[in-house]
């Protein structure tokens, strides 16, 4: 029998994770619910037979998991409304960025199975990253939420002391690789091609460069190799990115979202 979720909080990531499920098959439509205060703004999940609620324990009573996608202030408030529902045998999924399993548990009863995933945008097509990780859980609990995620992309069990960095690399990691697609389309635009066909030719080139790297599992200088021909203009445009600081531009990037969330 398939299982049923209730999606509590359906902003930009819930809706996504709803619609990839849906996609992938997990379970059916009607065994999907998502909650939120305006309900309103779920039609068009709700048109796919999804069921929508402004009730979350209601929701939370029904359900074989329980993912929290609400904003990270918002979490603990959600958690009390639904405690007095959550039994052991119920799963507890967190997507909340900052947020450690401790404090998910501690507004919990004891004994339930909590973990936190760290999923990206990717998640509506089925080829997110999803970083996993959890305290205290059976192996029927861990495998039943590795098959959720797989079926919705690629998934890393890591330690929960990584999951901020990888809410860095993985969930922020979609808007930094949709910027340095903009840039090659506003680029490609300036060397003579349409909006619609730089970005075609943009978009497509970097998931081809990524599949390389994932079907394959070579390093990316070793793929630069084959494309830098001596004395030719991959090499000129490379070095130039570099003296403007292109991978040190990333990393200090990258490093400064990690520096904002251990702020909290
Ligand atoms: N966006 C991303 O790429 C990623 C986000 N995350 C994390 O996922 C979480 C959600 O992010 P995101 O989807 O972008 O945020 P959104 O603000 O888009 O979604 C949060 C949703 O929670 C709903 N909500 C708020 N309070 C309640 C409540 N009491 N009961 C039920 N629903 C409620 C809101 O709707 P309403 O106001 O109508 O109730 C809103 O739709 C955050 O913690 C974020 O850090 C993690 C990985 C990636
Ligand atoms: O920007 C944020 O804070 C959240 C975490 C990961 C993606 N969005």
């Amino acid at each position: 029998m398939s299982k049923s979720i209730a999606i509590i909080g359906g902003g930009n990531l819930g809706i996504s994770i709803a619609e990839g499920l849906l996609a992938g098959g997990f379970t059916e439509a009607s065994k999907i619910t998502v909650t939120r205060r305006n309900i309103t703004l779920l039609q068009p999940l709700q048109q796919k037979g999804i069921r929508v609620t402004d009730n979350n324990p209601v929701a939370a009573k029904d359900a074989d998991v329980v993912l929290l996608a609400v904003k990270p202030f918002q979490v603990k408030e959600v958690l009390r409304e639904i405690a007095g529902v959550i039994t052991p045998d119920k799963i507890v999924v967190s997507v909340v960025t900052g947020v450690s399993i401790p404090e998910l548990a501690a507004e919990l009863p004891s004994g339930v199975p909590v973990f936190r995933a760290m999923p990206n945008t990717a998640i509506a097509i089925r080829e997110s990253m999803t970083c996993i990780a959890f305290h205290k859980a059976g192996k029927p609990q861990v495998d039943l939420v590795m098959e959720i995620f797989t079926q919705l992309g690629r998934v890393a069990m890591i330690d929960e002391q990584l999951m901020d960095a990888a809410t860095v690399l993985g969930a922020c990691g979609t808007a930094y690789a949709m910027r340095y697609i903009r840039a090659n389309i506003q680029g490609g635009i300036e060397i003579g091609f349409d909006a619609a066909t730089a970005s075609l030719i943009a978009a497509q080139t970097v998931k081809g460069a990524a599949e390389l790297l994932l079907l394959k599992g070579t390093h990316p200088e070793y793929e630069i190799d084959k494309v830098t021909t001596p004395k030719g203009c991959t090499i000129a445009g490379l070095n130039e990115m570099e003296h403007q600081g292109f991978s040190s531009s990333l990393i200090k990037g990258i490093s400064a979202s990690f520096g904002k969330i251990q702020k909290g």
